[in-house]
């Protein structure tokens, strides 16, 4: 189906009011919305609201959103044909090496190493290719904790386009489940799942944090690694902690630097320690463990 772009510009602030409005105005469509950090030193984000239907009343319903929060923001509006998404998102994508870990696209293929765990990913509309910090910064962790620690099990909270649970499935062979509150996503990371050979291994759910029926059939988790943001992890705190396994590890992620000890607090305060944090490109990763 061709699609409309609604998108503007406006301070990382403001964008995330917007998109917090917006999740909740188009609720239903279930329509993809994105923030891109443009230019984080001049503070300037891009909003985009990928719209399937009725682009007016999507328009009116997104200028009555920026109405009820008083801004004062332009809309722009492109139509899209009908492309290869995923062929265009992978244009310029570089491949990425985290730890042993090579991430890459399919045209990327020929410059995997014997010794690399490889990973291929064609991103689509779902987050996650390696190139952000956050997801680097993951991979690089969750290979220290799988050789460390050998976890039975794994929960991928937030996978996006699945790279972390088919990172834990190619390096330990375990079961991984992998949510997602968006169900593009979880498309997306299903079919790399299948792309990658790990099925057998991942299982891909749409869920909202552990809001899911599946969650009475698995877990305790050995290991839990979350890449989401500050927010929603101090939040499902209490819960991370009642689905960790006594010994297991947790990788957290998505983090800015400054809000690095709210987020270790939060923890602390539901029976965790806190055992490391690696730093990347003003993100964190921390990993925590279950007090003995
Ligand atoms: C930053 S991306 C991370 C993707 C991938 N795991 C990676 O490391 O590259 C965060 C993902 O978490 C999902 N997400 C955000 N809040 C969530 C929640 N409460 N429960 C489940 N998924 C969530 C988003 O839809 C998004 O796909």
């Amino acid at each position: 189906m061709s699609q409309t772009r609604l998108h503007l510009t406006a301070s990382k602030n403001e964008a995330e009011r917007i998109f917090a409005s917006l999740e909740t105005a188009f609720e239903e469509e279930g329509w993809p919305i994105a923030i891109l950090e443009v230019d984080e030193e001049r503070d300037i984000h891009e909003v985009s609201l990928y719209v399937e239907g009725d682009a007016d009343e999507a328009q009116a319903r997104l200028s009555h959103v920026l109405q009820a929060l008083t801004l004062n923001l332009a809309i722009e509006r492109e139509e899209l044909p009908d492309i290869d998404w995923v062929a265009l998102s992978l244009e310029g994508l570089q491949p990425v090496r985290a730890g042993r870990f090579f991430v890459h696209g399919s045209h990327d293929r020929d410059q995997r190493r014997n010794s690399d765990i490889a990973i291929e990913i064609e991103a689509g509309l779902a987050f996650g290719t390696g190139h952000h910090g956050t997801t680097a910064g993951c991979l690089e962790m969750l290979e220290q904790v799988v050789n460390a620690e050998q976890p039975a099990n794994a929960l991928d909270l937030g996978t996006g386009s699945a790279v972390l649970a088919i990172a834990l499935a190619k390096l330990a062979a375990i079961p991984v489940l992998a949510t997602d509150i968006d169900p593009v996503a979880v498309e997306v990371a299903s079919a790399n799942v299948q792309l990658n050979g790990v099925a057998d291994h991942v299982e891909t759910i749409t869920a909202t944090g552990f809001d899911h029926p599946v969650f009475a059939r698995h877990g305790p988790f050995a290991l839990i690694i979350a890449n989401i943001l500050a927010g929603p992890l101090i939040e499902i705190a209490p819960q991370m902690a009642a689905h960790i396994r006594p010994g297991g590890s947790l990788i957290l992620s998505g983090i800015l630097e400054r809000q690095h000890d709210s987020v270790v607090e939060s923890y602390i305060a539901q029976g965790l320690t806190h055992i490391t944090t690696l730093h990347r490109e003003g993100w964190v990763t921390i990993h925590l463990k279950p007090n003995a």
